[in-house]
């Protein structure tokens, strides 16, 4: 009888072991052959050592610049592939590599892929975004438009909107302040002028107050928005069987977010709508522009797709390398750096009130131009460039890079590769940019991207650094407060390493007026050109 019990249990313990190695072999086959959807590309080194459902997505941690960036230099390996769950993807994190599969093989990585929770979740009941929407004859159409509204004469045409707001973010300072005794956090100021500089822009609105309930809605909306479009926020993109466990609370949130933004979204061009039929005159927003437009023959969701892009595109991007760069003048370096800008902006302009109101208008200060082109290359608001999908085959080094495959570039890495930028490339230098013997090839930094779908704003962006930059230096000597310090380091000045948008934890600075009187003089004339410019928009009032 023992022995009969022991022969069972024996038999029963090498056919469950024989069933598992089954099941194990199975899983690792379906995992080899069919899970993942492209095969190890020869030719391009890959992790070791991934997950077997998940890839390599959990060990890229919460910061995946980062973590891409110690890799890439722990193996020496420039570029490399890896696996996010079933999808197989690229990590670009050199300038050459960048440059090779983002513009010289531009035709191939113009699209971009589908996610099952931003396009599937979020977009479901409206509009993508153009950043987000992969390239067909539609996001050509959009891109084409979205170009037309960021031309030279288009910028010029947004003077006085920029005018209003870069003086709005100075008076408030500057009387909040109180003649510099109380140290300020610039940070909602900064939040204020990039979110309204996209409503004038999008829908001619602007917030009058920082504490507007739909302000506060729609900046709260946008973050959790953005997170959709992160890669580490988002597991069920991923591996899919998350997309259908109960506990997904990504999902629930995703829905309701959507609902909240459709309507605010649908409001904000039912306004618009209505002012059109109101109104004779036309006027110059991109919601009026697109509503009239009959030649390109838009869709409701073509409008909405381009005011999405516009919207989401804009807003948070200039305000993170805004703040940031407060950061670094406000510190000991930086204040050497405001003094070289004043001096260069002296040189420039005839008078430091002339400069006020002249940089609107042309960039003729080469350090400010400068000090936002190193902004943008030291800290690059976007870590990981918005994922791009190959959409026919080519050739990097040898490698053949099939359809399909996933490509991150890694702007943290590539804008401070030392084989381009030299041997200083991890120091902040504002003078690289002037200076005559340093060689930096096109496209210069990977901020704004590179290739068939880099940013569409690019000229704009660039005048709105440049103007709030330059007006706030004209005004203020900016120093650090000693109890909340600016962080600077190019990693660790993150409020949040896991966020699509890198933005500086909070600081405080102190603000010297440089010229009280003349500085005055500025909010009145710029007043006044604003109540003339756009009667029917709100003037900021003056605290005084
Ligand atoms: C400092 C400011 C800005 C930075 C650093 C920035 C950065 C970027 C980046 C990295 C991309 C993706 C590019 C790529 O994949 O190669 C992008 C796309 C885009 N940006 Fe910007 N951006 C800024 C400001 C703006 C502004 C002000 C607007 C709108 C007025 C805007 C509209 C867009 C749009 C529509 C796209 C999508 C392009 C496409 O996928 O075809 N951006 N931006």
């Amino acid at each position: 009888m023992v022995l009969l019990l022991g022969c069972s249990w024996s038999t029963v313990f090498v056919s469950s072991s024989v069933a598992a190695a089954i099941l194990g072999a199975f899983v690792l086959i379906y995992v080899w052959f069919f899970y993942v959807d492209i095969p190890k590309i020869k030719g391009i080194p890959e992790l070791a050592s991934g997950e077997l459902l998940a890839g390599h997505l959990y060990q890229l941690g919460e910061d995946h610049a980062t973590t891409a960036e110690k890799w890439s230099s722990k193996y020496g390996w420039p570029v490399f592939q890896l696996r996010m769950g079933y999808r197989r993807a690229i990590m670009l994190n050199s300038f050459d590599s960048a440059y090779q599969f983002l513009v010289k093989n531009q035709s191939a990585t113009i699209d971009r892929p589908w996610f099952y929770t931003f396009h599937g979740i979020v977009s479901a009941t409206s509009a993508a975004t153009i950043g987000t929407s992969p390239w067909n004859d539609r996001t050509k159409k959009q891109r084409r438009v979205v170009g037309s509204f960021t031309t030279a004469p288009s910028i010029q045409r947004l003077g006085p909107m920029l005018d209003l707001e870069t003086c709005a973010v100075i008076s408030g300072l500057y009387y909040d302040s109180q003649g510099g005794e109380i140290k300020m956090m610039p940070h909602v100021y900064l939040k204020r002028l990039s979110l309204n500089l996209m409503m004038m822009f999008c829908y001619g609105k602007r917030f009058a107050t920082v504490t507007d309930p739909l302000l506060l809605q729609i900046l709260s909306d946008a973050n959790t928005i953005s997170s959709f479009r992160s890669t580490n926020s988002n597991p069920q993109d991923f591996i899919p069987h998350l997309r259908y466990t109960a506990a997904n609370k990504r999902t629930e949130t995703a829905k309701v977010v959507r609902e909240r933004r459709d309507k605010w979204l649908a409001t904000m061009l039912k306004s618009v709508n209505e002012s059109i039929t109101q109104r004779v005159t036309p006027k110059q927003s991109v919601a009026e522009m697109l509503l009239r437009d009959s030649q390109e023959g838009l869709t409701e969701l073509d409008i909405k797709t381009i005011l999405g892009g516009l919207m989401s595109g804009g807003f948070e991007t200039v305000f993170s390398t805004l703040i940031i760069t407060i950061g670094v003048l406000s510190t000991k370096e930086g204040q050497l750096m405001q003094q070289r800008a004043y001096e260069d902006i002296l040189s420039a302009y005839d008078s430091p009130e002339q400069a006020f109101e002249q940089s609107l208008a042309e960039e003729k200060s080469a350090y400010v131009a400068a000090l936002a082109k190193e902004a943008l290359r030291f800290y690059p608001p976007l870590k990981l460039l918005p994922a791009r999908q190959t959409c026919k085959e080519f050739v990097y080094q040898g490698a053949v890079i099939p359809k399909g495959v996933l490509i991150y570039t890694n702007t943290q890495a590539v804008n401070r590769d030392k084989a381009t930028y030299g041997r200083d490339a991890d120091r902040f230098i504002p003078e690289r940019w002037i200076s005559k013997e340093r060689d930096i090839p096109a496209p210069y930094q990977f901020a704004f991207g590179a290739g068939g779908r880099m940013c569409t704003a690019v000229n704009f962006s660039n005048r709105v650094l440049y103007a709030m930059l330059l007006r706030l230096i004209v005004a203020f000597e900016i120093t650090e407060s000693k109890e909340m310090p600016a962080n600077t380091h190019y990693i660790d000045y993150k409020e949040d390493p896991a966020a699509q948008n890198a933005i500086a934890s909070d600081f405080k600075v102190k603000l010297r007026a440089r010229n009280p009187e003349m500085l005055e003089r500025c909010f009145e004339q710029s007043q006044e050109r604003s109540a003339q410019a756009m009667p029917d928009l709100p003037v900021e009032p003056l605290k005084r």
